[in-house]
């Protein structure tokens, strides 16, 4: 096949540093087409990268416009769903980052849709199964390293976030890798969920509730407690501990030189998630644009996957309100998507 023409719907941080990647770090695809709701964004973005993609008024439009071959959803959320119906009416497979849609409503129009033409269209961007420590994690688990998995602790933790995000963000912004990377680690599905609050850091803003508490059980029993802190301070962490029956076992942290100077033996952190995540978000498109190229559809992360995401999110959201431990049921999964945790990253 030619080259995969792509359309990215979206131009904005993540939006601008997918056209980035595609264009100068990965191979097979190059971008034809964008657009965004604001003009001048989506003129910058191509005018930045000197590359010849043409700019269309919205995304209807370039999804018909005959010019692209595969879509990139990179919109704020509540725009992902139209976009990605669209696409999938069209027949043009589509990469939608995280969320797949902002409701369980809205994920599960998407899955119908997918069933009712019998393929699979979308793939969801959890880059972090893409990850190389997650995958390392993964082979050893798989392969019976540390027994039957018992319990997960992890943290997610943001130095800073902007004056506009707020308690539910916690959930359905940062929370949402927890959610998604963690069944895939441990092939298991969510049963609950509970958050708690404990005391309020004096640096998160007066609306917001910052640090918070999730517990997660699967069916299999596993308990997950996950620590989002988004006004930690001190850099961008993510930790993920796995303990099983015959021991436990680690996420790596992200290796940068180990340094002594004034007195002081350390190693410096990371602050941006963008850095954090940079070689899964490579690992990830290209994996796109491979499997589309080659097979005419994705195989990451599914439509059903991006459901998952939301109605854990919803429980969690909740709970958030209600203090209580809420239930969490997907009900039955499609056949379409049987199979798919063993094939799929
Ligand atoms: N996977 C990850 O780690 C990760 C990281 C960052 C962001 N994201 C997700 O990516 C999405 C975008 O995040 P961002 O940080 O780039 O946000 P952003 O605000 O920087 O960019 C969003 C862009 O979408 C445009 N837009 C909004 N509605 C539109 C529509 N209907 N049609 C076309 N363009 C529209 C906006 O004008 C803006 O330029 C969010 O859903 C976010 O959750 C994922
Ligand atoms: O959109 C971002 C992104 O998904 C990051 O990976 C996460 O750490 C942030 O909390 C979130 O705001």
């Amino acid at each position: 096949m030619e080259l995969l023409r792509i359309g990215v719907i979206g131009t904005g941080a993540i939006g601008r540093d997918h056209m980035r990647r595609i264009t100068n770090n990965l191979s097979g695809g190059v971008i034809t087409a964008v657009t965004d709701v604001n003009t001048e964004a989506a003129r910058g973005a191509v005018e930045a990268l000197g590359i010849g993609a043409n700019i269309y008024p919205d995304d209807v439009t370039l999804i018909g416009s005959g010019e692209v071959d595969a879509v990139l959803v990179t919109s704020w959320g509540p725009a992902h769903q139209k976009s990605v119906l669209a696409a999938i009416e069209a027949g043009l497979p589509v990469f939608c980052e995280k969320p797949l849609a902002t409701t369980a409503e809205g994920c599960k129009s998407i899955v119908d849709a997918e069933v009712a033409r019998d393929k699979r269209f979308v793939q969801v961007g959890f880059m972090r199964r893409y990850d190389k420590g997650y995958r390392q994690l993964k082979e050893a688990i798989d392969g019976g390293f540390i027994g039957e998995p018992l319990m997960i602790h992890c943290a997610h933790r943001n130095a800073s976030v902007a004056d506009s995000y707020t308690t539910d963000m916690a959930i359905t912004d940062t929370l949402i890798h927890e959610i998604d990377v963690l069944q895939w680690l441990i092939g298991d599905e969510y049963r609950s969920a509970q958050v708690s609050f404990p005391k309020k850091s004096r640096n998160a803003l007066g609306h917001l509730g910052d640090p918070q508490i999730v517990m997660l059980e699967t069916a299999g029993g596993v308990i997950i407690t996950a620590e989002i802190f988004v006004n930690c301070k001190f850099g961008y962490d993510i930790q993920c501990e796995v303990v099983g029956e015959e021991g436990l076992i680690r996420l790596p942290d992200v290796s940068s030189p180990a340094f002594r100077k004034g007195g002081v033996a350390g190693n410096a952190l990371l602050m941006d998630w963008k850095d954090r995540f940079i070689d899964a978000y490579d690992v990830e498109i290209q994996d796109f644009i491979d499997n589309v190229r080659k097979n005419g559809m994705p195989q990451g992360p599914t439509a059903w996957d991006g459901f998952i995401a939301q109605v854990t999110a919803d429980a969690c959201v909740r709970s958030q309100q209600s203090g209580e431990r809420e239930a969490i049921e997907l009900g039955v999964k499609p056949e379409l998507y049987s199979g798919m945790m063993q094939r799929q990253v």
